[in-house]
């Protein structure tokens, strides 16, 4: 199994507030990791610091390594952009650009000089499990798509990139549960390409989904490993009582 992602001794904060301490994760490539935690423990935190989300904080303090291969991506020399085309992010309410389903599929690829033809419009989206569903609307407005089609449409623009890695902060808490089996079948499904990491509060679903799972608390990974052996045979205390919903 190979690392694909990962942190080293990460510690962030925001302003004097620690958010993360001494994290050290690991994210194997094709493979599907978990990251759950009580509210507040820094989850999407974390999530964030792969693509660089918080480069517009002024008040983040990001100390530690994260690796994507054998690149340092907070190296000084390494656009921005760069690293989010090769790391993509999928969020928890889908946010389609207020443009045609197909618009939103070509922006990214226009943006990095990429081919954006029907072809490559056609293949996200069949990545995404959502051609059949929208092939004759291509140029409908994507907001007219409903909840669960419109999460489809923000993997199929971020899939069109051909990122590496596949960052999802709670994708399906805004969805119906057809819709969530929906996008799970479809997570399932893309882990044989890429590497991907979902926050997510779902017991079911980590254990659904998830090859390995995180277990953090106040800004700490307290626990990691199989998903069994997490959800099975927890070696720590605080992982039984929360995977058992004592706290949360
Ligand atoms: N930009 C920021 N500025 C200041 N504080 C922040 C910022 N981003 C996150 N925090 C704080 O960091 C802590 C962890 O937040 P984070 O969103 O990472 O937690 P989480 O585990 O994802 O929570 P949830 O499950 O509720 O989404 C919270 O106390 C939050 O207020």
């Amino acid at each position: 199994m190979k690392t694909k992602l990962s942190a080293q001794n990460l510690n962030i904060s925001f302003g004097t507030k620690q958010v993360l301490k001494n994290v050290n994760v690991s994210f194997n490539e094709n493979e599907i990791t978990a990251l759950i935690g009580p509210s507040g423990c820094g989850k999407s935190t974390l999530l964030r610091s792969f693509n660089r989300m918080h480069d517009l904080s002024p008040d983040a303090n990001i100390n530690g390594t994260i690796m994507l291969d054998d690149l340092n991506i907070y190296s000084k020399n390494i656009p921005v952009t760069e690293i989010r085309k090769r790391i993509g992010m999928v969020f928890q309410k889908a946010n389609p650009f207020p443009k045609s389903i197909q618009e939103n599929i070509t922006y990214g690829l226009k943006i990095n000089n990429l081919p954006h033809g029907k072809d490559v419009i056609e293949k996200a989206l069949q990545e995404a499990y959502l051609w059949d569903e929208v092939k004759n609307d291509l140029k409908m407005p994507a907001t007219r798509l409903s909840g669960g089609q419109q999460q489809r449409l923000c993997i199929a623009r971020a899939v069109a990139l051909r990122p590496e890695v596949i960052l999802m902060d709670e994708p399906c808490s805004a969805l119906d549960p057809v819709s969530t089996l929906k996008i799970e079948e479809l997570i399932k499904h893309l882990k044989k390409k890429y590497t991907i990491a979902i926050v997510t509060h779902n017991m079911q679903q980590a254990q659904r989904v998830a090859d390995k799972t995180i277990f953090m608390y106040l800004g700490e990974v307290m626990e990691e490993g199989p998903t069994d052996q997490i959800f099975n045979n927890p070696k720590n205390e605080i992982t039984t009582n929360y995977i058992n919903g004592y706290f949360g």
